[in-house]
């Protein structure tokens, strides 16, 4: 044990307390991805433009490509003449130039000959032989996508860390860029509790819970566009929860505990965490409501952490999203307002009662230009389900007066 242990510290003194104990940023292994399946996941370099987009002056209307001046005043009434000297082949470099009085029939994306500096779309044009009759002037640069206008090359496309998804898929395969480095950061969760069955139990005898803990956090983690592996439930015996702790900290960067962090069973938690080599345990309780019982430890050599969060689902999944989501971006060098939270200040739709001396988080419903506290206890797996985000009530607010402004963290 390192002996320097931080006992319940305000949320975010616990996260910066923990980035420089544990020296975070950590290098995270990477590997490469095709787009399609690189979807969701977080991006290990930034990505530059190799090459300019597009890569060739283009028409983007079926015409004629012409020089503007060339049709400077032309109407319904006063057309211009033009003499057509060829056609651009579709996927090919023009071998045609454009002088003046000059024009080229063209198709939708293809190559604007030398000279051209417009394209006059085909309905205000009508041909006979050789002749071009242009019934409508064009500007320079009109129905042109000029090369490199879209994207210059050696310009920022992705920065690193971002997640990827589609908004950016066709931006890179434009730009030929197939396959992208992707951070590979792996979380195990074990869950904990005698009580504590999976998911998957049919019947439950009575005294037991299923487990809605682990899949909750994976499903978090997977948001954030990390990788999750899950490893069941130990029991409340020592031997047991080291032992698969010990094999999720073997095959993954970070491992979360879910339960067994309060009062009574914390001592397991805590002698994993103090076996885990050096530093061990660093960080005991948050100044948060809920989810004051969570432990952070880590063993800076291997470069692994691990992470206890409080058994009841409530707690549980807003330790992870204040808290967890937020430290796991500082180990990876990101930003540490994750990409999850959307921070709105709106009156509040009622009074919202709060304790002074301790940050709280409560699921909210937002309803027009207001929001609603509802009315959740730690134990409840539902609390969520309808909300839209969390009221935050810093440490020095106490009672929020229906009207008054209040900050909720959407989803
Ligand atoms: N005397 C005290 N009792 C408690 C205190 C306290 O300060 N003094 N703190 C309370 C607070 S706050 C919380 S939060 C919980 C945290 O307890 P643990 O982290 O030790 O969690 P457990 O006791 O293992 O579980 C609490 C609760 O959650 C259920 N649970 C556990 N794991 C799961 C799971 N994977 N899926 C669904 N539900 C789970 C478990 O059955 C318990 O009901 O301690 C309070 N008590
Ligand atoms: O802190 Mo517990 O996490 O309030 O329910």
């Amino acid at each position: 044990m390192s002996g320097f242990v931080k006992e319940v510290l305000p949320r975010e003194e616990a996260l910066n307390f923990v980035s420089e104990i544990l020296s975070f940023p950590w290098d995270v292994n990477t590997y490469k991805l095709d787009l399609l399946s690189a979807v969701g996941k977080r991006l290990a370099e930034d990505i530059y433009a190799n090459e300019d987009y597009p890569p060739f002056s283009r028409s983007t209307r079926d015409g004629y490509a012409v020089r503007a001046e060339d049709t400077l005043g032309s109407s319904q009434g006063y057309p211009s003449f033009l003499t057509v000297v060829g056609e651009i082949p579709m996927g090919a470099v023009p071998n045609i130039k454009v002088s003046e009085g000059e024009a080229a029939l063209v198709y939708t994306g293809g190559a604007i000959p030398e000279g051209a500096d417009a394209v006059v779309m085909v309905e205000h044009t009508s041909v006979l032989q050789n002749t071009l009759e242009v019934r409508k002037s064009v500007q320079r640069g009109e129905n042109i996508i000029c090369k490199g206008e879209d994207v210059a090359k050696g310009k920022l496309l992705l920065k690193k860390n971002s997640i990827f998804d589609f908004r950016s898929a066709s931006l890179l395969s434009g730009l030929g860029i197939s396959k992208i480095n992707i951070l590979d950061l792996s979380v195990g969760v074990v869950s904990t509790g005698d009580e504590v069955v999976p998911e998957d139990t049919p019947f439950v005898e009575p005294g037991k819970i299923r487990d809605s803990n682990s899949t909750m956090i994976g499903a978090l983690l997977k948001r954030e566009g990390y990788q999750v592996r899950k490893y069941g439930i130990a029991l409340d015996d020592l031997e047991d929860l080291m032992k698969l702790t010990n094999k999720a900290m073997d095959e993954n960067d970070v491992v979360i505990l879910s339960g067994g962090s309060s009062v009574s069973s914390r001592d397991f938690t805590i002698d994993v965490m103090n076996n885990i080599g050096e530093p061990g345990l660093v960080l005991r309780g948050l100044n948060i409501s809920p989810g004051k019982p969570t432990l952070v430890g880590g063993n800076k050599n291997n470069r692994k952490l691990l992470i206890g969060l409080p058994g009841h689902p409530l707690s549980c999944s807003v330790v992870m999203l204040t808290f967890v989501l937020s430290l796991l971006a500082s180990m990876i060098g990101a930003e540490k307002d994750t990409l999850w939270q959307k921070k709105i200040f709106i009156p509040a739709g009622k009074d919202i009662y709060g304790r002074s001396g301790v940050e709280e988080f409560i699921p909210a419903v937002l309803n027009g230009e207001t929001v609603y506290p509802s009315m959740a206890k730690s134990g409840f797996i539902s609390a969520l389900r309808s909300a839209d985000g969390l009221v935050r009530l810093p440490e020095n607010r106490e009672t929020v007066r229906k009207g008054e402004p209040v900050e909720v963290w959407l989803w």
